[in-house]
Formats: C-alpha cells, structure tokens, sequence
C-alpha cells in the first residue's frame, strides 16, 4: 500500500500528546520518533508504539567520535526499532563501526537489526547556507550524493536526503539502498523550515523508499483528512 510509505513524525514534547495522534490516526503504520519526545519523555513510547504492532522510525541523528556513536547504535538496536539514524558527515570509521553495533546489539536483545541510514545534508539547510555558514566548496546535490556514497561505503543500509536529490541519489546508488525523505510538502501546506521540499507524489516518483511528513499533518486543523488528502493525491498519481 502506498499509504504504507509515509512516515509520520511525533514530534511534540509529552507522551500524552503523543498516544492522542496515536489514537486520533490508527490508520498510520509508521511512527517517527525524533528527538524532541524521546529527549523529553525516554523510551516508553518505544514500547507503546511496539504493543500496537507499529513499524517505527527512531531518528536521533548520532553525531559523535566512532565510539559514542557505535554504542548508541548499540543500544538504539536493542529497541527492536525498524530505522536509526546517524549523521554521515561523522566519518566513515564512525559509520562502519555503527553499523556493526547495531548488529550486535540487535542480536543480543534477540530482535531484527533496524536499518541504519545516514543524514546527507539536513532538509532545512539552503545551498546559500551549506556553501556560506558551512562553508562546504561542492555544489549541494553533490555533496549529498557524497554523503550518500560515503555511507553505502560504510555498509549502511540507506540514507536520508530532500526529495529534491533522491532522483540522483536512487541512480546512483541503485534500487537496494533505502532511501528515506523529509521535507515534503503537499501543493497547500506551509514550507516552514523545509528549503528543499517537493510534493509527495514527486517524492515517490522520483524514487524515495519513503516519506517522512509531519507538520502537514500533525499541525493540520482535521489530521485525518489532511492524512486522508495526501493518500489520495499518491495514488492519483
Ligand atoms: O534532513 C532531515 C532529517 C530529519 N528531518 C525530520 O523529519 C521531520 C519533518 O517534519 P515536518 O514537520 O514534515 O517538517 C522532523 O521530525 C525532522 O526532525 C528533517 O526534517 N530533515
């Protein structure tokens, strides 16, 4: 189901405001779990999430010397979570020795390894600001190709990119590696503080795994039918 491929971010800080989205959309098969909830409330939304068989998505973006980060994915694993994320630009000592700790931790909890895939550049950020507050030399779209290429070289299973790259990232890196994308936005939805955005059905079109789409949804006046619209407009495609 197309529906299936949508990720639906629950960021808000308390757990009660979490479980009230839960309820409010049973039809929602995968959850995102971000750093604003898990930072607030620890890791009882996991299981929450787990006891109503839901796939989910717990996307704490390590960052840290290849140590830190491989225990975190160590213990990130032992969640029995489906997706983890990691920042690319940790280096690919950091994302090789990530990737073996999520194996391991996975099979020392007894459940399925989660896919660990690797933030290129962050949707929010402009090719204005990733050349001049970063101060990166390469072009945006290459540089998160590299970033992408940096981390299939690693072993990860996939990585995180703008709808606006994933065309080239899919080519590029070919049909097995996942390829997940935030910054959507529906035609009648406000960008916020996504710079690098296309509408669902060009995001899958041009090649993303998955979607991730909060705000549209979350924030909407009905939840439901701005679910409801965004199936829609998939499958009319
Ligand atoms: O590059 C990235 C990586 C992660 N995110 C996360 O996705 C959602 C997007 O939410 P919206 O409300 O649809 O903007 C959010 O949880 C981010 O932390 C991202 O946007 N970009």
């Amino acid at each position: 189901m197309l529906s299936d491929k949508i990720i639906v971010p629950l960021d808000v800080p308390t757990e009660a405001e979490a479980i009230a989205l839960l309820d409010r959309l049973p039809q929602v098969s995968f959850w995102k779990v971000g750093l604003e909830l898990f930072v607030s409330c620890g890791s009882g939304i996991l299981t929450t999430l787990k006891q109503r068989q839901k796939r989910i998505f717990l996307d704490l973006k390590f960052h840290d010397i290849p140590n830190t980060v491989a225990g975190a994915c160590r213990a990130a694993a032992g969640y029995g979570v489906d997706l983890v994320t990691i920042h690319a630009t940790a280096g690919k000592e950091a994302l090789s020795l990530a990737q073996q700790a999520a194996q391991e931790g996975a099979k020392i909890a007894g459940v399925a390894p989660p896919k660990l895939i690797a933030i290129t550049v962050l949707t929010s950020l402009s090719a204005r600001q990733l050349a001049f507050e970063l101060k990166i030399p390469l072009e945006l779209p290459e540089y998160a190709l590299e970033m992408a290429l940096l981390a299939r070289e690693a072993g990860l299973d996939g990585a995180v990119c703008s709808p606006q790259e994933v065309e080239q990232l899919r080519q590029t890196c070919g049909d097995d590696f996942l390829l997940v994308c935030p910054g959507v936005r529906p035609s009648w939805a406000a960008k916020g503080d996504q710079t690098r955005s296309l509408t669902p059905a060009q995001a899958i079109q041009a090649g993303a795994d998955y979607l991730v789409i909060g705000r549209p949804i979350t924030a909407a006046a009905s939840p439901e039918e701005a679910w409801e619209r965004i199936c829609q407009e998939i499958a009319a495609e």
